[in-house]
């Protein structure tokens, strides 16, 4: 039987319908064959953090089951991008949807084009506050993301809500 792995992904948006455009990279996630979305956390509008001269994004994360290999689910993960109209113009600039993948169970990897985990997840209050909410609860991380998330909460870090 294929190895079963939980992944958690962040998903953005801060182009057009930015709401709409979150629920479709769901449909698409869960309509992927080999793709399981098992929790998803709520909707956070949050101030863009890096490249602040942009509109603010919409917010979220998900639990998902795959079978899938890393680079095979980050490769679904820029199909559903590309597939919802996502244009790679401003590197860091606005985006109508945006998944990253954080997690992917105890995998360690930094290759070229993907280093799990999340390399800035943890400095991330736009990615750890969606992500405590659908963290399992027996996942390794879970203190640490807690910790991470109140830290960034606490230091005022971009506006959350
Ligand atoms: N609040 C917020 N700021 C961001 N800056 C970038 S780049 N992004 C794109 C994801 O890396 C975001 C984002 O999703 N949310």
């Amino acid at each position: 039987a294929p190895c079963v792995l939980d992944a958690y992904i962040a998903l953005g948006s801060n182009v057009g319908e930015r709401e709409r455009m979150l629920k479709e990279a769901l449909i698409h996630l869960e309509q992927h064959p080999d793709i399981e979305v098992i929790r998803v956390s709520g909707i956070y509008e949050t101030d863009p953090v890096g490249y602040t001269d942009q509109p603010a994004f919409l917010n979220m994360a998900a639990a998902i089951r795959t079978t899938l290999e890393p680079l095979e689910l980050l490769r679904a993960m820029l199909g559903i991008e590309n597939q919802l109209g996502r244009t790679r113009d401003i590197r860091w600039g606005p985006r109508t949807i945006d998944l990253d993948l954080l997690l992917m169970d105890g995998t360690v990897m930094d290759a070229e084009e993907l280093t799990l985990p999340h390399p800035r997840m943890m400095e991330r209050a736009f990615v750890l506050v969606p992500l405590r909410d659908v963290l399992l609860p027996a996942h390794t991380l879970k203190e640490q993301v807690e910790e991470a998330a109140s830290r960034v909460l606490q230091d005022g870090g971009e506006g959350i809500s």
